[in-house]
């Protein structure tokens, strides 16, 4: 009895893990289009499967789902509403990892060597879930413009939003040096606020405490800021981080450092910062090298954007040539059209 009892337990956790599994594994497929996430998932999925086969036979006579109390209290529960993909695919994480915990509990009774093969899958499980929060941490492609109200001709740094959203631009960093911090919260607030109306991505340079305070889609920090560890840990697993990079060197350290992007540059010589120019060879071997997304940036003009793009960066960023533009909605069109 006890025995048929645990194998019941076994056959309905394995049942659930797999179907956990599956579930983030479609979304990985159809939503993301990430077919090595995918991929990765149904290897563990069939893993477990083909290291359980031989219980086939105990686990489909013990099973007695008309007599599970548990059917009844699942039915009437609403506890698993769910408002968005991402609780989704959080929850089938959880529910695949413990559901494997149990089974791997389950036969420590009956075969330890088993017990610790399931507990290998969990791990997998627990990294795969990293990875798939990296996965979904990735900025819009296009045109990333920057604020800066020094270079802007007299208008505002809101005003300069405003027009770079009217002209299509898909991702703003707000980077403002010359203000209070006050007058910089109250202004991030607005502007946080026009990018979530009109759906373009958001991103705080330098200050992640008020990055977090308005919840942006992300912070943008250099190499000489706190380091990317930390920023995660402030920053929880939602939250996207830049890092300027200057070198191949520093790309490489980023993508281990878990950057979800870097800022490759500057590339031409710029009045905009005191940093030297690097030269186009190192958007070469941001291209050829760094699997995570990277922006172009330093020195880029109309004049010269097409030298950046056949080089295929993932975006290309802007400052003092867009907000310094007599119209800079106009500009903003026709860099795109350029790019
Ligand atoms: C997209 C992007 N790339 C690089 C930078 C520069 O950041 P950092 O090195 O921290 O210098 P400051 O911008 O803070 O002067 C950036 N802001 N954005
Ligand atoms: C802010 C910034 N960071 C850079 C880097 O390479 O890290 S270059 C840069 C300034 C880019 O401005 P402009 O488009 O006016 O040259
Ligand atoms: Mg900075």
């Amino acid at each position: 009895m006890v025995s048929i009892n645990i194998f019941r337990i076994i056959d309905a956790n394995l049942n659930r893990a797999c179907e956990g599994i599956r579930v983030v594994e479609d979304v990985a497929r159809f939503i993301y289009c990430n077919r090595e996430m995918a991929s990765h998932l149904r290897g563990v999925r069939h893993s477990i499967r083909k290291s359980t086969d031989h219980l086939k036979g105990n686990l489909l006579i013990s099973r007695d789902s008309i007599k599970d109390v548990g059917r009844v209290i699942s039915r009437s529960n609403t506890l698993d509403k769910k408002e968005s993909i991402d609780k989704i695919i959080n929850a089938n994480f959880k529910r695949a990892q413990e559901a494997l915990r149990t089974v791997e509990e389950m036969l420590k009774l009956t075969d330890y060597n088993l017990s610790k093969e399931i507990e290998g899958e969990r791990f997998k499980i627990y990294t795969l879930e990293k990875e798939y929060n990296r996965m979904k941490r990735s900025i819009p492609r296009g045109l990333y413009g920057i604020t800066g109200e020094k270079f802007a001709g007299g208008r505002n740094n809101i005003e300069c939003v405003r027009e770079m959203i009217a002209g299509g631009i898909e991702v703003i960093q707000y980077r403002e040096k010359e203000k209070p911090l006050r007058e910089k919260i109250e202004e991030i607030k607005e502007i946080r606020k026009i990018c979530r109306e009109n759906n373009v991505f958001f991103i705080v340079n330098d200050h992640i405490d008020i990055a977090l305070l308005v919840e942006a889609d992300g912070v943008h920090v250099g190499q000489k800021d706190m380091h990317i560890s930390d920023v995660r840990r402030l920053v929880g697993e939602d939250m996207i981080i830049g890092l300027s990079t200057h070198s191949p060197e520093q790309a490489k350290q980023a993508v281990l450092d878990g950057a979800d992007y870097i800022g490759v540059g500057p590339i031409f010589p710029t009045t905009t910062k005191d940093t030297p120019s690097v030269g186009l060879e190192y958007l070469e071997f941001a291209t050829k090298n760094i699997d995570i997304p990277f922006v172009a940036i330093g020195g880029i003009k109309l004049h010269n954007i097409g030298e950046i793009s056949v080089r295929d960066p993932y975006s290309i960023c802007l400052v003092s040539e867009i907000v310094g533009a007599e119209d800079i909605k106009a500009t903003v069109e026709r860099i795109k059209a350029a790019i």
